[in-house]
């Protein structure tokens, strides 16, 4: 049996681009909602490694369209104190569908970043307010880095603001991202005025508060992955429309929703296939909470570009 392939981070750093990315990712997301079973993909099953406060998420999807079958196989965890280690690390299995033959082990941690990044960017043009002058960014670890990435690279924003728990921090990502960015002091102070919000926390308690969320703007909630962590406090949970990655997941694992008792308005791929209102004249809400077939779709990209080069 041939050996699968290794895929290193640079390698899918190098080859994977936003700009073929996420026109996959929005045919996936609305393949995924259309109702016909186009995607086939389980809620993540997600086990406790209680000892070290952390989770490992099993993630697996295949699509006929994209004739892709993968797993990503994700670890993350919850620390008080900043580490040099990531707070994610994944990996991402792809297989041959017809036969089931593993053709490469990638890196998924960046696969991570980058489509996750895509898919509030997909969210985002479809409910961000005409308007649209300022990005506040929750949040300054590896998703506030890919979220600015193409955040400024799809949208033109005359002002960017981050707001980060630790100065470490927020000025690590002041320094890492190419570009400007206006450093708040309190998310307060970030979310004042802010069109477009995105929280990328490893909060467990609310630190987004619908007082300061300016009416029409749209909120990214990316964070909060555990059905008892919570980004968003119960008001702007329940007066925003809330849109979300898959009603299933939302259900069973996202704090903000099971807690606050909101009500799902649309699947992102609802909109994406037009079956379902974007309200963009509103206060919105996009929960994300991360599919396995955003990673599927992505790894064969990564696959198919290494293979191009061989
Ligand atoms: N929806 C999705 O598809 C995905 C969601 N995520 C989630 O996005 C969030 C950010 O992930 P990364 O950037 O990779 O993590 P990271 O560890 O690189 O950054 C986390 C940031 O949150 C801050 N933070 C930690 N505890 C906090 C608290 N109690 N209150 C406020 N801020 C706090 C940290 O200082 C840091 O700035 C996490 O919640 C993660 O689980 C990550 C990957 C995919
Ligand atoms: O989709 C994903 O990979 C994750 N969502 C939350 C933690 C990791």
């Amino acid at each position: 049996m041939a050996m699968p392939v290794l895929i290193s981070a640079e390698t899918v750093e190098k080859l994977l681009q936003y700009g073929e990315l996420v026109p996959r990712l929005e045919v996936a997301l609305g393949k995924f909602s259309s109702g016909k079973g186009e995607i086939v993909q389980p809620v993540r099953s997600v086990l406790a490694i209680e000892k070290y406060n952390g989770y490992l998420g099993v993630m697996p999807a295949y699509s006929a369209h994209d004739d892709v079958l993968a797993t990503k196989i994700v670890a993350f965890y919850q620390r008080d104190q900043p580490s040099s280690i990531p707070a994610h690390q994944a990996s991402v299995l792809l297989f041959d569908p017809e036969h089931g033959t593993l053709k490469a082990v990638m890196d998924g941690t960046v696969i991570t970043e980058k489509r996750t990044a895509a898919v509030s960017a997909i969210a985002t043009k479809f409910l961000k307010p005409v308007q649209a002058d300022v990005l506040c960014i929750l949040g300054s670890g590896v998703q506030a880095v890919s979220h600015y990435e193409i955040f400024t690279e799809m949208f033109s924003f005359k002002e960017v603001r981050v707001w980060g728990r630790t100065k470490e921090n927020v000025d690590r990502f002041a320094q890492t991202v190419r570009g400007p960015v206006r450093v708040c002091s309190s998310v307060k102070e970030a979310v004042l005025g802010a069109d477009v919000i995105v929280t990328v926390t490893m909060a467990t308690e609310p630190v987004l508060f619908a007082e300061w969320v300016k009416p029409g703007a749209h909120i990214n909630a990316v964070g909060a992955c555990r059905p008892d962590w919570r980004e968003l406090d119960d008001t702007l949970m329940k007066s925003a429309v809330l849109y979300v990655d898959t009603r299933e997941g939302a259900m069973k694992e996202s704090g903000d929703v099971i807690l606050s008792g909101a009500e799902i308005f649309a699947e992102l791929g609802e909109v994406v296939n037009g079956d379902k209102p974007a309200l963009h004249e509103k206060t919105t809400v996009f929960k994300s909470l991360g599919m396995g077939i955003q990673d599927a779709v992505a790894a064969k990209l990564v696959f198919d570009s290494w293979n191009a080069q061989q």
